[in-house]
């Protein structure tokens, strides 16, 4: 068995985040310890955010990101705000530079405890997102789900977070859509060779926004960090909202995005710590802290 990691469970507005501690080693958490962790109702998550020693002079930590079937997702919004609660609570610092495999992120603690994570700069380019075949406008994409005359979902618009999102505008309660049914074709659908996470977005009013996901790699989620902010950079270019929007996400929570004029999306909402444990990165055999003794 290798040696234990500890770990926090740890939630970003309902999107369920395992804050893996795995400084000062060299191995990984494995896919199949992602897979056995999931299968445990008590620690059944959405994606794993390992922290890594830094790899890069000026930023603290690596974050590797597991999704809940193993696979790795090259950005995670809420589950970056987790890693930054966690940090922030150990070392007393509350501004931190990270680095992932999609880039540098720039993360802020604020004083009444909500975290913002600078998730850098959209792609809109086809190739970039990426799709398998040349749009050259990606504000909207051929692509389409139910009878051909009458498509219950269509016309995404298409953009990279770091990973692949699309975003398909709706009138109706977000509700209303089978997104448990069309989740799965749509993530796998042949236009995305990296499959994608898929959005049902409904504006609400230029600075509001109402989004429910299915997430690649993790399925239906109560809130995915990204995706909102993909939502919002798709809506503005769109001309849908302005470029500072709230969110509400299914998990009832609310986030906030803004593109700044500068490019950059800013992401901000809090996180929530619910418990402690340690576990072996290549299994997934793990054990909840005892509580220390009264
Ligand atoms: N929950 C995450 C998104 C994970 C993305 C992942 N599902 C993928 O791209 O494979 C978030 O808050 O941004």
């Amino acid at each position: 068995m290798a040696r234990t990691a500890p770990f926090a469970k740890m939630n970003g507005i309902g999107n369920e985040i395992i804050v893996a501690d795995m400084r000062g080693r060299a191995d990984r958490v494995t896919p199949a310890a992602a897979l056995a962790l999931n299968a445990d109702a008590a620690t059944k998550f959405d994606q794993i955010m390992a922290i890594h020693d830094a790899r890069t002079p000026g930023t603290a930590f690596f974050i590797d990101i597991l999704n809940s079937d193993g696979t790795g997702a090259q950005a995670c919004g809420n589950g970056m705000r987790c890693v930054v609660q966690a940090l922030a609570a150990e070392t007393g610092q509350k501004t931190f530079a990270f680095e992932t495999v999609a880039g540098i992120l720039n993360a802020e603690e604020h004083a009444d405890g909500l975290i913002s994570v600078d998730m850098g700069t959209p792609r809109f380019g086809w190739q970039d997102i990426p799709l398998a075949e040349e749009f050259r406008d990606t504000r909207m994409i051929e692509l389409q789900v139910g009878p051909i005359d009458a498509p219950v979902l269509h016309s995404p618009s298409v953009v990279s977070m770091g990973n692949p999102h699309a975003i398909f505008w709706v009138d109706r309660d977000i509700w209303s859509y089978e997104l448990d049914r069309f989740g799965p074709l749509l993530e796998n659908h042949p236009i995305f060779p990296e499959r994608a996470n898929i959005t049902i977005a409904r504006v609400t009013s230029p600075e509001t926004m109402v989004i429910r996901t299915w997430e690649r790699g993790a399925g239906l989620t109560k809130a995915c960090g990204t995706a909102a902010c993909a939502a919002v950079v798709a809506a503005a270019r769109t001309r849908r909202t302005g470029r500072s929007v709230s969110l509400v996400t299914p998990g009832g929570g609310s986030l906030h995005v803004e593109w700044r004029g500068d490019d950059h999306v800013i992401l901000t909402g809090a996180a929530e710590w619910e418990f402690s444990g340690s576990f072996d990165p290549a299994t997934g055999a793990w054990a909840r802290d005892t509580e220390s003794a009264a």
